[in-house]
């Protein structure tokens, strides 16, 4: 399923975040978000999974138009892995994906074969199966990461938003994440702040600055010394990775 975006326009206290974005994330392509602090990703983002409500501009994926429709059939589609995932009460790691299940469901009905397979995917595709009768309170930060990925996945979602996953997660936790979701081929929308792993997992990508898309086109026409000097007021070097012939970045002030 393709996601679409069409002047798209966000305000938040009465501030203008969002400003005239408009975008597209091709079916099964993999589309990055960047840009600095507070520039407006994790603010566009929620507008798509309907946490906020944008001024103007209409969101489909496919031909659901997102705005207009219930949370339920959105989510049937849309699987989000957001930034903060802290609980008030404690469930296994099992619960917690079998969560996953919820908008497939109708009020009080029963968990069946079939969710209990997806839950149990989920997990082998997570490295979860051990940890699945744990508390979910008792886990760090880079595993729960990894249960809220494994519920998303058990939601089997066409489209799935993902805002800044690998914050927080070390080294392993960070290629785990980012692999797990590739594996699954479907369209993901990600916003990240790690440009190497932009430029290794993102077929397309959207740099943001105070609230609009200021470049847009692959990774190798987007990053751009220039680019990066404007968004994150840096001095970069890009070369090219001898061991993974991809993009490198050097950084200094
Ligand atoms: N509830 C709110 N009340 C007031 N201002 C807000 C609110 N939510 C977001 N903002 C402001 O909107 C701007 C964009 O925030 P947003 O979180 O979307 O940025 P971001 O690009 O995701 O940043 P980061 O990389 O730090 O996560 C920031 O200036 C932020 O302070």
């Amino acid at each position: 399923m393709k996601l679409s975006i069409q002047n798209l326009e966000i305000e938040v206290a009465h501030q203008s975040i969002v400003r005239q974005v408009s975008l597209e994330v091709p079916a099964q392509k993999t589309v990055g978000l960047i840009g600095a602090n507070g520039s407006g990703k994790s603010t566009l983002l929620r507008s798509i999974y309907k946490s906020i409500a944008p001024k103007k501009g209409t969101i489909y994926i496919d031909d659901i138009d997102v705005l207009t429709s219930p949370n339920k059939k959105v989510a049937k589609h849309l699987g989000v892995v957001g930034q903060f995932n802290e609980l008030n009460f404690d469930l296994t790691v099992e619960q917690m994906v079998l969560l996953g299940r919820t908008p497939h469901k109708k009020m009080m009905e029963a968990d069946n074969l079939y969710d209990f397979q997806r839950v149990q995917e989920a997990l082998l595709r997570t490295n979860l199966m051990h940890d699945k009768d744990r508390s979910y309170l008792s886990l760090s930060g880079g595993e729960k990461q990894r249960v809220i990925l494994a519920r998303t996945i058990a939601q089997e979602p066409k489209v799935m938003i993902l805002d800044e996953p690998t914050n927080h997660l070390d080294i392993r936790y960070q290629l785990e994440i980012l692999t797990a979701v590739k594996d699954l081929d479907i369209t993901t929308f990600v916003a990240l702040h790690d440009l190497e792993l932009t430029a290794s997992y993102c077929d397309y990508i959207y740099a943001l600055k105070n609230g609009e898309v200021i470049a847009q086109g692959t990774p190798e026409a987007v990053l751009t010394e220039e680019l990066i000097a404007e968004i994150y007021q840096v001095k970069c070097q890009i070369y090219q990775n001898p061991i993974t012939q991809q993009l490198g970045f050097h950084y200094s002030i």
